[in-house]
């Protein structure tokens, strides 16, 4: 319960809401026990006045003891009917204000949870199934919106109406109350446990239910493999499996379901059963009316959905703080990578330097980069290049904060980068990751990540300078072609391009490349260079590559191994110190590029 607490400031948010929501439910439940009152008030006056009808039977009278006795009864009738409406109109209100809270305060947790996703580190995301993270905003927020709106809703109006009823019932006969709540306690257990049961068969079900989406989205994603390898017998029976899982346990919740009504009725029955019987006995030895007895019958059945509702309700409460738990659990999180008090903007020039840095992943422990000094002046081109794993993206991440080293510090613009705020930073950054990722948006908004405000005209030239210009002109669409998830309209080589393009439109002083010319052949990656080169003449452009640029002239190329620089100088220097970098570069010129994925 105590993870539920987190949920309080949203209460106190749309206090007004939940003030006036208890109000109306209040208001509804008093408008709804004048119906039982009248019913007992219409009966005694029947059974009171009934033998004085006898007698004045097939006298003159008698037309006029009915005619107003009809009278009586049309009054309690429009009585009770305008009661009823009253009292559904104000739970009309109730719903109105108590569901609509709940769902601004859905609201308000699904942008907080992802707001705060937004700030956490890369590790976390490393850390956590990307399933996890999705439940945890849609599924969890959901139950934690049970708690919020519906079980708050129903206990309400249960508190009201048990208080109300029972203190009415107590009125009339506090033995017969006795008898005959007796039955709704072990209602409210039952329903509980069935409940709790219901939902676990339901949590199973839905889980079988995802499995069999994904073997089928599996199946069609990868059905070029099975159909090559005859597998579409396998892929079935796999599937069948899977469904017939599902079918047994949806039959089973079926099962209990249709048990569930059945025994309801029966505590019902039994109730009224025991009210009849009980009441029956106090009407004869004359300590209640007739009237009372048909009220009671009525208050019996009032109470019904709320000792019904108290089973589900602790049940909501239940599921809702066990999803709050999850929800908190990433809430509290704090991300490590923060701006530190006292940072000030800094106007990154290109210079970059790096002094003894050391840095070892948290959660796997590999120390990536190693004791690492270099100093880059503003507008030098630094390639950096070494064996997969040696550490060239890690360097790149730090740049860019995505990382703070353990050790050593890493200076931009003579300012540690530490002490810039992070937006600060990133903003003057362009980095082009390993992995394109392009949004299901249109080529145009694909590279406009890069600068929101930019016009087409500067977003035509991005995509000349990235040298993907001509291949967008040919989609039907042009710039205005919507890409898909991940972009799987196109090739890698475009995406690859369209990621350069989002890069250059920033303009920034800064631009770090990972790798992001694997996917192009070596014309368009000839052409990439030429282009580049004219728009990084006054920047500083840090390449990464496993490949070696011979047309591109490097003021210092980096030669990386188990997060050192095990060589580095111009492209002359290190071929004739005859190491790695010498080797590479006769193998790439043989055409044998193999040693450097080993
Ligand atoms: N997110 C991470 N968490 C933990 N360890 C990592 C992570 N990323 C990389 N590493 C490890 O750090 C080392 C350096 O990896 P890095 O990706 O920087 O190498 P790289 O030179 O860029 O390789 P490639 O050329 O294949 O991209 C490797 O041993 C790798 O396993």
């Amino acid at each position: 319960m105590k993870h539920l607490a987190a949920l309080n400031k949203y209460f106190i948010q749309n206090k007004w809401r939940l003030i006036l929501g208890l109000l109306f439910t209040a208001i509804s439940i008093v408008f709804s026990v004048f119906q039982p009152i009248m019913v007992r008030q219409i009966f005694d006056l029947l059974s009171h006045n009934l033998d004085e009808y006898r007698l004045l039977e097939n006298t003159p009278l008698s037309g006029i003891f009915k005619g107003s006795f009809s009278q009586i009864l049309a009054f309690y009738g429009v009585s009770i009917l305008i009661f009823a409406l009253l009292s559904g109109f104000f739970l009309f209100l109730q719903r109105q204000t108590l569901i609509v809270m709940s769902r601004h305060i859905e609201y308000g947790l699904k942008n907080e949870i992802y707001q705060h996703y937004q700030r956490l580190d890369l590790n976390f995301f490393k850390m956590h199934r990307t399933g996890d993270l999705m439940s945890r905003i849609t599924e969890d927020v959901s139950r934690v919106r049970m708690y919020v709106g519906p079980a708050i809703m129903y206990a309400s109006r249960t508190l009201f109406l048990i208080v109300i009823i029972i203190y009415l019932m107590i009125d009339v006969n506090p033995l017969l109350t006795l008898y005959t709540l007796s039955p709704l306690p072990f209602l409210a257990i039952t329903i509980y446990y069935v409940n709790r049961i219901i939902h676990k068969k339901s949590e199973r079900i839905q889980a079988q239910l995802s499995g069999i989406t994904s073997i089928a989205q599996e199946s069609y994603s990868g059905i070029r493999v099975i159909k090559s390898y005859v597998q579409e017998e396998a892929s079935t029976k796999h599937f069948e499996e899977a469904s017939e899982a599902y079918k047994q346990s949806s039959i089973s919740l079926a099962k209990t379901d249709a048990l569930f009504q059945p025994a309801m009725a029966l505590m019902i029955g039994l109730s009224v059963i025991l009210t009849i019987f009980i009441g029956g006995l106090q009407v004869i030895a004359g300590n209640i009316t007739v009237g009372n007895l048909a009220e009671f019958v009525i208050y019996v059945n009032m109470l019904m959905f709320p000792f019904f509702s108290i089973g589900m309700v602790a049940s909501m409460i239940q599921r809702a703080a066990a999803s709050q738990q999850r929800i908190n659990e990433f809430l509290q999180i704090k991300p490590d990578i923060t701006d530190t008090a006292g940072a000030k903007p800094v106007a990154i020039n290109g210079e970059v330097r790096l002094d003894a840095v050391t840095f070892t992943y948290p959660h796997t422990g590999i120390t990536a980069i190693k004791d690492f000094n270099l100093h880059i002046k503003p507008g030098e081109k630094i390639a950096v290049i070494g064996r997969t794993g040696s550490g060239k993206s890690t360097l790149a991440q730090l740049l860019i904060r995505m990382y703070d080293p353990q050790q050593g510090k890493i200076l931009m613009g003579g300012a540690d980068i530490r002490q810039i705020p992070l937006e600060n930073l990133r903003s003057q950054i362009s980095y082009v990751p390993q992995d394109v990722f392009l949004f299901s948006d249109t080529v145009a908004n694909n590279i406009r990540f890069g600068d929101p405000v930019a016009d087409l005209a500067k977003v035509q030239q991005a995509a000349r300078q990235a040298s993907v210009e001509k291949d967008i002109l040919g989609f039907n669409e042009g710039f205005e072609t919507a890409i898909g998830e991940r972009g799987v309209t196109l090739s890698g080589g475009q995406k690859q391009r369209i990621s350069i393009a989002r890069a250059l439109i920033k303009n920034p002083q800064l631009l770090i490349f990972d790798d992001c010319l694997s996917a192009v052949d070596a014309r368009t990656e000839k052409e990439i260079i030429g282009n580049l080169y004219a728009y990084l003449k006054d920047k500083t452009a840090i390449i990464i590559t496993h490949r070696i640029f011979a047309l591109f002239e490097f003021d210092k190329i980096i030669v990386m191994d188990e997060g050192r620089i095990a060589e580095a100088g111009t492209h002359e220097e290190l071929l004739s110190l005859n190491g790695y970098y010498a080797e590479l570069y006769a193998r790439q010129q043989s055409g044998d590029e193999e040693p450097l994925t080993e």
